[in-house]
């Protein structure tokens, strides 16, 4: 590892869905001097378009069950529209970027998920060798910001849905050989929250004991639970800092005037 600093920030879809809260964010980051990778999903765009053409969503604590109309939404949502609109309101701001899903470049390759009993479609599992890092590195050596999306390929022709959470893990384990790492996850909530229904309840450190204990209690659920478990797979496999906060604190969370966020520790 060199002590380079890279920092991986994945903004959730709720925000996304959030024009002036997406704009504000992206108006933030974009005066940001470490370099960065941005990774997005866009979930709640891509139910709220399903419904609309009558193709029924189904989430399994956070994990889209993925068919084929659904790949080919997911594709056009994440990879296409809001990729797109993030990469152009980048340039808005003078941040120079590249909006990439993991096909482009071979960037993320995976596995269609094999489940005993569910049939999750066309959902793609990463692993220690999914991601391009030689060319994530070049590109940010370039002078490039890369946008990533949740649309990866298998290397056989098909395209799989991966969790938006999961490919920022895998991007920031991979990228900590060559770089000094901090994961960032943004959302629309303070951060871990002690009772959901709370926007001030955060919990400031949490680790994995106390992880385990509120899962099983059910004040974690949902998508809270694939970005937990990423989190501490990062902190175990070479990520130096993770946090969770609400998108609208980042630049605050940056320059240490905002103390409300959670962070990950073992
Ligand atoms: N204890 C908790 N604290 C905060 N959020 C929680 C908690 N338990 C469940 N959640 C849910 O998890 C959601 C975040 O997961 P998800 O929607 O996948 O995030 P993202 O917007 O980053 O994609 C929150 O909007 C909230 O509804
Ligand atoms: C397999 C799977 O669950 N894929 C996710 C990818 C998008 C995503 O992660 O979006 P958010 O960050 O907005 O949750 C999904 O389709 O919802």
């Amino acid at each position: 590892m060199n002590n380079q600093k890279l920092l991986i920030i994945k903004i959730g879809g709720n925000s996304i869905d959030n024009k002036f809260e997406l704009a504000q964010f992206l108006e933030t980051i974009a005066t940001i001097n470490t370099p960065f990778i941005l990774v997005h999903g866009g979930g709640k765009l891509a139910t709220d378009l399903a419904e609309k053409l009558n193709i029924p969503q189904q989430l399994i604590d956070g994990r889209r069950i993925t068919d084929a109309e659904t790949i080919k939404i997911a594709t056009m949502v994440y990879a296409g529209y809001i990729n797109k609109n993030i990469v152009a309101l980048l340039q808005k701001n003078n941040k120079n970027s590249l909006g990439l899903s993991g096909a482009d470049a071979n960037l993320i390759k995976t596995t269609k998920r094999i489940h005993p009993t569910i049939d999750y479609g066309f959902v793609g599992d990463l692993n220690a060798e999914s991601v391009n890092t030689d060319f994530l590195e070049n590109i940010i050596n370039f002078g490039l910001t890369p946008v990533v999306n949740a649309i990866t390929h298998d290397g056989n022709g098909l395209l799989l849905n991966t969790n938006a959470d999961s490919i920022a893990n895998a991007l920031a384990v991979s990228l900590s050989s060559k770089y000094e790492v901090s994961l960032l996850y943004c959302f629309e909530k303070k951060g871990v929250l002690l009772d959901p229904s709370n926007d001030d309840s955060v919990i400031k450190t949490l680790n994995h004991q106390q992880y385990e204990q509120l899962k099983n209690d059910g004040t974690i659920s949902k998508g809270m639970l694939p970005k937990l478990d990423n989190c501490f797979n990062a902190l175990q496999n070479g990520v130096s800092a993770i946090g969770i906060l609400k998108a609208t604190n980042l630049l605050g969370f940056l320059n240490k005037t905002t103390h409300e966020y959670t962070t990950i520790i073992e």
